[in-house]
């Protein structure tokens, strides 16, 4: 029998599902079990012909439509989204195996509040007037870039569409979205409900396939903007390939962010933090603060309260029982990295607090692991893991601790816990990072910008910020005198 987690096809191009069975196949695994659940196929070339022309042919009569109509679609879409909660979740569960206790609070919710604050905006996006020496004035008209492409990780497959297609089409644009191959499933969900709000055909358009699909998409003439989440390695290359084509990008990639921890912080609240920024969704974020620092005087408390609260607090076992709080990693290839690090890890001399242990049973299983001791130097303290490892490194001074903080390339996001907030607003301004927090970790609310510096990314997602990413302005200039020539 046809597993439910199955799609009517692979692609959904100009309002429908459309198949080609000659591209290569994309086994969907449940990572809970090791089971394929699902068969779908790579976009061939004519494919992904189809799916730019849709998006081209549709953008200008969508671009044409005031901006309140393009927010009604998207605002429908959002309460789609919020009525489907519960079928929504379940598939991004079959998709990533997180835990429906999670996807059920976040993926989809996260999704439809971008549709939402994006279709909201999608009415006020105006240029301004600009009043010049002798009456002249100028003034700018926002617009579309044309084609966008998305191309997405697997770790949170629903919310990465809509955060791409929502700002996307507020502005004008069409879409084509490329999901991660580990999660092909959800973004056909977010096609199918575009068309059912009212987006006409070939407004967004989704099309599966392994990296070289991507490469295609981006170099393709027809596309104007391409936003990637993924790791920076494929961040440097997708950002060559567009740079050379001059096209607009948005790059979220990945990091290895700091969590600092002060003597004088709540300490139940500085676990729980720590707790967010390395555990959940199974520590596969893109911002998990993964080196933890914590003041010496409070170290060892931290790291016995950490450990009560995981013995006591994890719940491993079926995702979609919704006791269940901790799921397996999205598959084997990422449990193997995860193996080889906390290998490392030991090797290289850092203390295991707890975890480690791999549960004997299908699916791609590891349980939560804390490292002590950890050293600037060691690997595990220098490279995404994208798993759930958390290094716990000491440190004396906030001089010290801020340089230490920012000795890496990456500047996705960090976190500081202290009872001190002139000290936390000190170091928010001293962090290179793109999305800090004090006093609470992880939070991405669609109002504020989310994103990287450094080698963690381009651009911005979510808030006001992101209408200037997927959008440029037009400078006119009027003249209301004569024209002077100098001969
Ligand atoms: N900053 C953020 O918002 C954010 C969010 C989630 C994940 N991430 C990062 O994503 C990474 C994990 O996801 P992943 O393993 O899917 O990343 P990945 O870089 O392997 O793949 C990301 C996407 O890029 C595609 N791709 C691969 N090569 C390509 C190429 N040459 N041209 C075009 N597309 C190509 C893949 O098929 C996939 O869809 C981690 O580094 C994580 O930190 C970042
Ligand atoms: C906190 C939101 C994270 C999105 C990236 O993985």
């Amino acid at each position: 029998m046809t597993h439910p987690a199955q799609p009517k096809a692979s692609h959904y191009i100009n309002g429908e599902y459309v198949e080609d069975t000659s591209g290569a196949e994309i086994p969907v695994i449940y990572p809970a079990t090791g089971e394929v659940i699902a068969t779908l196929h790579a976009a061939t070339p004519a494919i992904v012909d189809q799916a730019l022309d849709a998006a081209k042919n549709a953008q200008k009569e969508w671009a044409a439509m005031s901006g309140t109509e393009r927010g009604r679609v998207l605002r429908r879409a959002a309460d789609i989204m919020r009525e489907r909660n519960h079928d929504l979740s379940v598939l991004e569960t079959y998709d990533t195996g997180k835990p429906y206790q999670e996807t059920s609070e976040v993926d989809a919710t996260s999704g439809a509040d971008a549709l939402e604050y994006f279709g909201g905006l999608a009415g006020s996006l105006t240029g301004e007037h600009i009043p010049l020496a002798g009456g002249d004035f100028a003034y700018t008209i926002r617009e579309a870039l044309g084609v966008c492409v998305g191309i997405g990780a697997w770790n949170y497959p629903t919310q990465i569409a809509c955060w791409k297609g929502a700002p996307a089409l507020a502005c004008g644009n069409t879409m084509v979205f490329k999901p991660s191959e580990s999660t092909p499933l959800c973004a056909l969900k977010v096609a199918e409900i575009m068309v059912e709000a009212g987006a006409p055909k070939g407004v967004y358009n989704v099309v599966q396939g392994y990296g070289e699909v991507g490469a295609k998409l981006v170099t393709d003439p027809r596309v104007a903007k391409v936003s990637l989440t993924g790791s920076v390695p494929t961040g440097k290359k997708v950002y060559a390939a567009a740079a050379a084509e001059m096209k607009h990008v948005t790059m979220e990639l990945g990091g290895k962010s700091p969590l600092i921890i002060f003597d004088d912080a709540d300490l139940e609240n500085a676990v729980s933090g720590a707790i967010l920024a390395n555990f959940y969704s199974t520590g596969q974020v893109c911002s998990n603060g993964t080196r933890v620092f914590v003041q010496k005087g409070i170290k060892e408390a931290f790291l016995a309260r950490l450990k009560e609260r995981l013995d006591a607090g994890i719940k491993m076992g079926d995702p979609m029982d919704p006791e269940v709080n901790f799921g397996p990693m999205v598959n084997e290839n990422q449990l193997n990295i995860v193996k080889k690090y906390v290998a490392l890890g030991q090797e290289e001399g850092a203390r295991l607090v707890t975890g480690g242990g791999y549960p004997e049973k299908d699916g791609f299983w590891v349980e939560p692991v804390v490292f002590a001791d950890v050293q600037d130097d060691m690997t595990i303290a220098r490279e995404e893991i994208f798993g759930p490892v958390m290094s716990v490194l000491d440190f004396d001074t906030e001089e010290e601790v801020l340089a230490r903080a920012n000795a890496t390339e990456f500047g996705l996001a960090a976190g500081v816990f202290t009872a001190d907030l002139t000290r936390g607003h000190r170091i928010a301004a001293g962090f290179e990072a793109g999305t800090c927090y004090i006093n609470t970790y992880n939070l991405a609310p669609v109002e504020a910008p989310f994103g990287g510096s450094k080698a963690s990314g381009v651009g911005r997602e979510n808030s006001k910020l992101a209408i200037n990413h997927y959008s440029e302005m037009k400078m006119v200039y009027v003249s209301m005198n004569d024209v002077e020539a100098p001969f």
